[in-house]
């Protein structure tokens, strides 16, 4: 199961990204917004971190302007990897090298069929379970 969030900035990208999982029958749940009036990113990325901290999803996927705003808050969260990727390598590297466990993206910036293919990416690609990223990440729990 996916966890989905965005703010009103990310709102529009959301609702396609949604059309594209639903395509592709992929399970999630969208933790809001559910419409274009401004609103505060913090809250919709608490709610995806806690899906997944909770285990009640797997990944997520958070979207706001920039990508910005919703990654500085769901990287305060402990367990929470959020990567913000506009980009297929960057997608596939945090997948292997970081284990990310949320994609964040930007709904000004990207494009809704690179963000596409980005989810695609993120959602498909495992850890590679290489010693060494393990010994990084475990450092970046560890403090
Ligand atoms: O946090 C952000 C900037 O890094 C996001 O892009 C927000 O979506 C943005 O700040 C919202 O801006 P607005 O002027 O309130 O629409």
């Amino acid at each position: 199961m996916i966890a989905i969030g965005s703010d009103h900035g990310g709102f529009q990208l959301k609702q396609e990204i949604i059309e594209y999982l639903e395509a592709n029958k992929v399970e999630y749940k969208d933790y809001g917004c559910y419409d274009e009036k401004s609103c505060d990113y913090p809250d919709f990325a608490k709610k995806v971190c806690n899906a997944i901290v909770n285990k009640e999803c797997e990944k997520g996927i958070l979207i706001c302007g920039t990508g910005i705003g919703i990654s500085i808050t769901a990287n305060k969260i402990k367990g929470i990897r959020a990567a913000l990727c506009h980009d297929c390598f960057s997608a596939k590297a945090t997948r292997e090298h970081n284990n990310a466990n949320i994609l964040a993206l930007g709904g000004r910036i990207v494009g809704s069929e690179l963000a596409k293919m980005i989810v695609d990416i993120f959602l498909n690609t495992e850890f590679s379970n290489d010693e060494r990223h393990i010994r990084r990440i475990n450092k970046i729990e560890s403090n």
